[in-house]
C-alpha cells in the first residue's frame, strides 16, 4: 500500500518513544516530523534515530524566526542532516525566508503563516485583525515570492491558499483532527478528509495518532480514509 501524505508529529518526551512511534507509523505515512521538544532535548542526533532503517522522510519543524544572517547560519547548520522540509516563520519577512532558501538548496523551505493554535480572537490580540484567511493569503504570497517552496497553514485556509499560490507549492496543514477527536490546543481545525479534499499536500497529525492506544493502527486507519477521498476526488494519497 502506498504511504499516505501524512507527517506524524513525534512530539515525545524521550528519544526511545519517538523512535518507537516512527517505526510503528512509517509503513503507513510518507513523513515523520521532529519539532522543538525533541530537537532541543537531543540535538541533531535525533534525526538519525527517527529516520531509522526505513529512511523515512524527516520534516524538521524548527520554525526559525530571526534576522536573515542568523537564519542563514542556522539553516546551514542543519543542512547536513538532510531534512526533506525545514520550517521558518513567514512573518520573519522576505529577506529572512530567502536567506533560508539559499542556505538549503536541497531542502524544501516551508513558511509558517499563522499558527493553527491561534483563534481569530487570539490573532486580534497580536494585531492581526479580520478573517485569518486574509492574513494567511497575504503571508503565503509574500513567502512564495521570496522563494519558499512550501507553506504551512490551517486546513480551514488551505483552499484559499491554493487559489492564491497555484498548484506548484506544497501546502502543509497541521490542525488536523479526525471526526470526533478533541481539538486540544488547536483552534483552526478540520478533518483529514476535508484537508485533503481542499488541497493539502501533506497533513501534519500528532496526538490523534501518537496518543492513541495503537499508533500504527490509527495511522493506517487515517491513511485508508485518505485513500478513499483520493479515489473519489483525484486528490493526493
Ligand atoms: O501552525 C502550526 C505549525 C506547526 N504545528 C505543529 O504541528 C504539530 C501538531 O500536532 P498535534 O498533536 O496534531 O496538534 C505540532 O508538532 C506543532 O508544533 C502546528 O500545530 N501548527
Amino acid at each position: 500500500m502506498t504511504p499516505a501524505p501524512i507527517a506524524v508529529a513525534l512530539d515525545a518526551p524521550d528519544l526511545e518513544t519517538a523512535a518507537h512511534w516512527a517505526s510503528l507509523v512509517t509503513p503507513h505515512v510518507t513523513t515523520v516530523k521532529v519539532g522543538l521538544e525533541l530537537y532541543l532535548r537531543y540535538g541533531p542526533d535525533v534525526i538519525a534515530s527517527v529516520r531509522g532503517a526505513s529512511g523515512v522522510r524527516v520534516f524538521l519543524d524548527l520554525k526559525l524566526h530571526d534576522i536573515p544572517n542568523t537564519v542563514a547560519g542556522a539553516a546551514r547548520a542543519v543542512a547536513r542532516l538532510k531534512p526533506a522540509i525545514l520550517t521558518v516563520h513567514a512573518t520573519g519577512g522576505p529577506a529572512m525566508i530567502r536567506a533560508a532558501v539559499e542556505a538549503m538548496p536541497n531542502t524544501q523551505i516551508a513558511a509558517v503563516t499563522l499558527l493553527t493554535s491561534l483563534s481569530e480572537a487570539d490573532l486580534e490580540q497580536v494585531g492581526v485583525s479580520g478573517p485569518p484567511e486574509d492574513a494567511v493569503r497575504r503571508l503565503s504570497a509574500l513567502a512564495v515570492a521570496a522563494g519558499a517552496q512550501a507553506l504551512v497553514c490551517s486546513p480551514r485556509e488551505v483552499a484559499a491558499v491554493r487559489a492564491e499560490v497555484g498548484p506548484g507549492i506544497t501546502l502543509i496543514t497541521p490542525g488536523v483532527r479526525p471526526a470526533g477527536a478533541a481539538s486540544q490546543d488547536q483552534a483552526r481545525v478540520a478533518t483529514p478528509e476535508q484537508a485533503l479534499a481542499d488541497g493539502a499536500d501533506l497533513l501534519v497529525i500528532g496526538r490523534p495518532i501518537t496518543g492513541s492506544a495503537d499508533p500504527g493502527a490509527t495511522a493506517a486507519g487515517i491513511a485508508a480514509a485518505l485513500r478513499r477521498v483520493s479515489a473519489a476526488t483525484g486528490r493526493g494519497a
